[in-house]
């Protein structure tokens, strides 16, 4: 039925000319069930592309029912792995699978039915009238099934057809497909990735090699059936023919230990030992090639207009003359070759930086990093006498610091095994898959001078005293790794389980060799587990890092390595010679960067939110507000400080002053919050005046962006604007005395670097700074995280 003879295909031509098929012959039976698998980049998407007619091959000929393909035959549907977008989201499940039904001049009622029994096949009945986006990924497989089942085509073809569902979806499509298979005696050719899946659904597995691509192996699968996911996995002939599968994919003609486990293979570089086929182009051998179509999906079509309402209906005109099982008219439809290798329409559903952290959430970090302890009380003869169980005593083990979580400074991370300085790790990619930090005494032996075990004990040529200068060095890398993945949103797509580094690659839009070596250096971190060579999933601190989880961490660590933000820490040595902020030099003040450049200031609003998730209910729970009855947040930013006091305390009402823009940015989130009628929005500056007559005035994190003289004009302003029994609250972290390791000394760096004259202070300071203003220091609450209320009153 199908026939493929010395088949090649060459894309672009002189000097980039790439040649992606080299020269492949195949015949697939009627009623045959053929799966094709190869390394990442080899070519089976070119391959089926030219079956489909989506691409003019170089050479050769495909005859379908001894016709030669010249475009896309009307007996063909395609399954692509990118269901969200091969469905057209403005028509309902029914109507996408009825669709392409018109070319066979059926009637609309002919249409509906059909679509009916196709997805009831499916085991989805029920979702006719539902639109795409409201069912989940694997159901969304399956109305792309369902449509290509409906067509009847004579040949269906597969392209990584279940390569974006979590693993047990994935299981039930590879069960469905054989069910409708064998229900309708399909002919399919699949494409996958996956050797076990392969040897699982195919009657036969054609193993394609590296580009150019041939067929190196065609292994007839006789398994005994009914096929079931447990049993036949486990039969002999699976696991054999599973090895001899992997063998053959690696190019490798020995056995291999870890061959039959591997359920994604990658490229050439896992190959231990590559044969002549793999010989030819020395370094650049396991590179994919000029790889347009996967280098950067995201590139062309983030959000592909999947929300995009089209008024369109079941009845609009016919205008292409192609594909069968794919939507017609090419607007973001699989049949327009473009769309063929791009899986990353999974990108835009993350939802990316929108995650608002919940307020709400009692914060599990709150007590974790432990160096309260050493941390000498701040002078407690100025803070007055704690006054209430709100007050000092019982918090002061809770002074811990929140932002090691968010990694920036590195110190916090177990050191991982053979993290070395930079100088020797080149040399030493191991190919180890276990990525649990080892003990010392498993360290490689051998290793370079001044490589590092786990523990961070020394090996020969590094003594103690290096030892804190190498983990500052380390942790820049660490933190590089950490702000890749938040950057390239790898945590969201790890949200459903374990993918190999190639699919992630391809999801993300990242290369793959680059994107493994990160993850090398994640695993070790203890962000990602290995499950498989080059397959990782989430640790419970990787997922801290998805944006749809509850205070993710994703936007502070993409603030900090924020371009703007990154430059500033870079201009430090600079910034302390000359005693001005080398960011604002280059990019004026930090709060006029932000205003314009808005992404980022939506990024460092998330940020201050989950940067005060260890304290922000203890400000409300722990500091005393009984008599107050107005509260200003000045520059309150989104007003998650206000809204957790307004939240404990219903007879308090806010008010939440900052910028313009910051100000009408937060509504929303009172209004979710349910707490908009107890809260005024005024927008203004600081430095020309607050809203006036409240009694208590809180300023978070505020005072510490301004030199002493801005501060005091700031607060100034708010002792024109207090009343006489009022109260001032400043919420900043407090430098302790000593030599104490101290999350305001990490802060004060940024302020070093942001603001040139901003900066952490001691209790001592801020009694300056308050009396300059008008005001006399009351008492210090110590909250978590490092954190103080610092209370003051009119003088
Ligand atoms: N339009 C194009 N222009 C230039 N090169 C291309 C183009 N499309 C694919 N290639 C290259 O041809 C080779 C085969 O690509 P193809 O997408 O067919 O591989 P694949 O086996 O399907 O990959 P994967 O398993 O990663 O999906 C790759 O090296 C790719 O970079
Ligand atoms: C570091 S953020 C603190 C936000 C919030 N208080 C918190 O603790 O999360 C500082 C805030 O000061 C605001 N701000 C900066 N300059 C301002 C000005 N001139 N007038 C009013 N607000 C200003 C910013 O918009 C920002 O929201």
């Amino acid at each position: 039925m199908l026939e493929i003879t010395n088949l090649s295909h060459t894309y672009g031509s002189g000097p980039n000319a790439y040649q992606a098929l080299g020269g492949i012959d195949l015949k697939v039976a009627e009623g045959e069930l053929v799966c094709i698998v190869g390394p990442s980049g080899c070519g089976k998407s070119t391959l089926l592309r030219s079956i489909a007619g989506l691409i003019r091959p170089s050479g050769g000929e495909v005859l379908l029912n001894g016709t030669r393909i010249e475009q896309t035959p009307d007996n063909l549907a395609v399954v692509f792995q990118d269901y969200s977008r091969s469905l057209f989201p403005w028509l309902s499940v029914g109507d996408n699978v009825a669709l392409p039904l018109r070319r066979k001049g059926m009637d609309k009622k002919q249409r509906k039915e059909a679509a009916r029994e196709a997805l009831a096949e499916v085991g989805l009945e029920n979702a006719a009238s539902k639109y795409p986006w409201q069912l989940s990924g694997g159901m969304q497989q399956r109305v792309s099934i369902a449509r290509a089942l409906a067509y009847r085509p004579a040949l269906l073809l597969m392209d990584e057809p279940f390569g974006s569902v979590d693993a047990q979806t994935r299981e039930d499509l590879e069960d469905l497909t054989l069910r409708v298979r064998s229900l309708h005696n399909m002919t399919i050719l699949l494409i996958t990735h996956d050797i076990d899946e392969s040897v699982y659904v195919g009657d036969r597995v054609v193993v394609l090699s590296k580009s150019p691509a041939g067929i190196v192996g065609d292994l007839r699968v006789d398994l005994p059936g009914p096929r079931d996911q447990i049993t036949t996995r486990e039969h002999p002939d699976f696991v054999h023919l599973r090895a001899e599968v992997g063998r053959l994919v690696r190019g490798v003609q020995e056995p291999a230990a870890s061959a039959s486990k591997s359920p994604s293979p990658r490229p050439g570089e896992d190959a231990p030992a590559p044969t002549a086929a793999d010989a030819p182009e020395s370094d650049t051998d396991d590179a994919p090639g000029p790889d347009t179509d996967t280098s950067d999906p995201k590139a062309d079509t983030p959000e592909d207009g999947t929300d995009t309402p089209k008024p369109d209906t079941d009845t609009d005109t016919d205008t292409d003359t192609d594909t069968a099982g794919a939507p017609e008219d090419g607007a973001g439809t699989p049949e327009n070759g473009t769309d063929v290798s791009d899986p990353e329409a999974d990108a835009s559903e993350d939802g990316t930086d929108v995650s608002e952290p919940d307020t709400d959430t009692s914060d599990p970090k709150a007590d974790t990093p432990e160096d309260g302890t050493d941390t000498p009380k701040p002078d407690t003869d100025t803070a007055g006498a704690p006054e209430d169980g709100a007050g000092t005593p019982e918090n002061g083990t809770d002074v811990s610091d929140p932002e090691a979580d968010a990694s920036e400074d590195g110190t916090d991370v177990s050191e991982p095994t053979a993290n070395t300085p930079e100088s020797s790790t080149d040399g030493a990619p191991e190919p180890s898959t276990d990525d649990a930090p080892k003990p010392a005494a498993d360290a490689p032996r051998n290793l370079p001078a001044g490589t590092r075990t786990a523990s961070g004990a020394e090996t020969d040529g590094m003594s103690d005293p290096q030892a804190p200068i190498w983990d500052a060095i380390g942790g820049v890398s660490r933190f590089v790794a950490l702000a890749t993945m938040a950057e390239l949103g790898c945590a969201d797509e790890l949200r459903d389980g374990p993918l190999s580094v190639d699919e992630l690659a391809l999801r993300c839009g990242a290369n793959p060799l680059a994107l493994a070596r990160v993850f090398r250096q994640l695993a070790a971190m203890g962000i990602v587990t290995t499950t498989a060579p080059d397959v990782y999933e989430l640790t419970e601190a990787g997922a801290t890092l998805r944006s749809d989880v509850p205070d993710s961490l994703r936007s502070a660590v993409r603030m900090i390595s924020e371009e703007g933000f990154w430059y500033g820490m870079g201009r430090v040595p600079q910034t302390v010679r000359t005693g001005t902020s080398g960011f604002v030099e280059r990019y004026g003040p930090f709060y006029g960067y932000l205003k314009a450049n808005p992404e980022v200031g939506a990024l460092f609003g998330d940020y201050m939110v989950v940067r005060a998730q260890p304290f922000v209910e203890a400000v409300a729970s722990r500091y005393d507000f009984s008599g107050v009855r107005t509260l200003v947040d000045v520059a309150g930013g989104k007003g998650h400080i206000l809204a957790a006091v307004l939240k404990s305390h219903s007879d308090v009402s806010g008010v939440l002053f900052d910028q313009d823009q910051v100000v009408s940015g937060a509504k929303e989130f009172f209004a979710e919050a349910g707490l908009e009628d107890r809260c005024k929005f005024v927008g203004g500056d600081f430095f020309t005046s607050v809203p006036a007559g409240a009694d208590a005035y809180l300023l978070s994190s505020v005072i510490h962006n301004w030199s002493d003289e801005d501060s005091v004009r700031i607060l100034r302003n708010v002792r024109e604007a207090i009343t006489d029994d009022g109260r001032l609250l400043l919420v900043e972290s407090v430098v302790p005395d000593g030599d104490v390791p101290h999350i305001s000394k990490d802060i004060d760096m940024r302020m070093l670097a942001l603001f040139g004259e901003g900066m952490e202070r001691s209790i001592s300071q801020y009694v300056e700074l308050l009396d300059k203003a008008g005001f006399r220091l009351s008492r210090q609450v110590e909250l978590p995280g490092g954190v103080s209320i610092v209370e003051a009153l009119p003088a």
